[in-house]
């Protein structure tokens, strides 16, 4: 039996939202859920501690980035990802492919694997199936990514088809090479671009593969919101309901409430994050650019709706003082806000499943939240 199984819990019965559980070797995780972004080893910023405290209960951690620094063997010395940043919570690593891809120039793609230089020095480095799958051994987590491509939008139905048959291929590598492993889950990731045809020929070659979950890939890419909705549509039902569903690379409210919409159970984006440290925050009312000069002399909470620490201790008029200062208590406080506003939006969402009143609640947001 895989070590992590997914619990169907409630199906909402208006729309295609679920309502589920993954249970992992670190704890069980209630679905949808949001997955905060720790690069390398750390979600900038913010304390462990804090990031447990405002409710995570996974984090993603970057294979890429660990490779290269501090190195998968000094991870695996520590005693693992877990133990190396203090969070005995669960960890999804990503395969790295997608960090090596988007490196552009830096990296030459052959059947085994891809050729890249380092983005820190240059040096040269082979990653393949079998080593993003050593990689991730080393580092322990719970559930790990199969070294896919991303096929790049817009991309030519041939390339998107040759593209995805590799990434079968390299799938099946990466099964075998974890095949000795007790503890950690491998997931499948469905490419085939922005065409069904190939969208279902993917997911029917991953899925015969019988993984322990299954992510959707090669979209937030670029592609207008109409035509990844549209892809949505179809692509999830092809994913066995049985089964963990994820949908990488998303993180703003509507895009987290369109795919729980349509049946996504899991979510990672470094959006809330980066966008805090550049001094945006995500609010109940739209964004809030803290640098405005509207918030200069506004001594209200950037929310009215959170009682996140930011949002019970400061106001807009200090957060936007830290940001014009270069002060780090800045993105401290935005992205202590923006995680606990994506993770309590889920909390909120799970909630409205359980109640059988998604789409209402949707609206409920969509209406307070403005512009998206
Ligand atoms: N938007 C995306 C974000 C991602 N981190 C990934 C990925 O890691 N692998 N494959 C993908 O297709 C992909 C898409």
């Amino acid at each position: 039996m895989a070590a992590v199984t997914y619990e169907l819990i409630k199906k909402d019965s208006k729309s295609k939202a679920r309502r589920g559980r993954v249970h992992t070797p670190h704890g069980s995780i209630e679905t949808p859920v949001f997955m905060p972004v720790g690069t390398a080893a750390t979600v900038k910023a913010m304390r462990p501690d804090e990031v447990k405290e405002m409710g995570a209960q996974i984090i993603l951690s970057n294979t890429y980035h660990l490779y290269l620094r501090p190195g998968h063997e000094i991870v695996r010395e520590a005693g693992g990802l877990h133990k190396f940043m203090n969070w005995d919570r669960a960890i999804l690593t990503d395969s790295g492919g997608f960090q090596v891809f988007s490196l552009g120039d830096l990296r030459k793609i052959t059947e085994e694997g891809v050729e890249f230089r380092s983005h820190i020095d240059g040096s040269k480095h082979m990653l393949s199936p079998e080593k993003s799958i050593e990689v991730q051994n080393a580092l322990g987590s719970d559930i790990i990514m199969a070294f896919d491509e991303c096929a790049p939008y817009p991309a030519d139905r041939g390339y998107v088809k040759n593209s995805l048959e590799r990434t079968t291929r390299w799938l099946k590598r990466c099964k075998e090479a974890n095949k000795n492993e007790d503890f950690q889950s491998l997931f499948g990731i469905m490419q085939g671009g922005m065409y069904q045809d190939l969208r279902y020929q993917s997911a029917m070659e991953i899925v015969d593969l019988d993984l322990p979950g299954y992510a959707i890939g090669g979209l937030s890419v670029g592609e207008p919101k109409d035509i990844m909705y549209e892809v949505l549509d179809y692509c999830v039902d092809y994913l066995p309901a049985d089964k963990p569903r994820y949908l990488m690379g998303v993180g703003s409210p509507d895009y987290l409430f369109e795919g729980v919409e349509r049946g996504v159970d899991m979510f990672d984006c470094v959006l809330p994050t980066r966008i805090a440290r550049n001094g945006t925050a995500m609010t109940s009312r739209g964004r809030v650019v803290i640098k405005n000069a509207a918030h200069e002399r506004d001594f209200t909470a950037l929310d009215p709706e959170c009682d996140c620490y930011t949002c019970r201790n400061y106001s807009k008029a200090y957060l936007r003082h830290l940001f014009k200062s270069n002060e780090i208590l800045s993105s401290m406080l935005l992205t202590n806000h923006n995680l606990h506003f994506l993770i309590n939006l889920m909390s909120n969402m799970r909630k409205a499943i359980e109640e059988d009143r998604f789409l209402e609640f949707k609206r409920e947001f969509y209406n307070k939240y403005g512009k998206f």
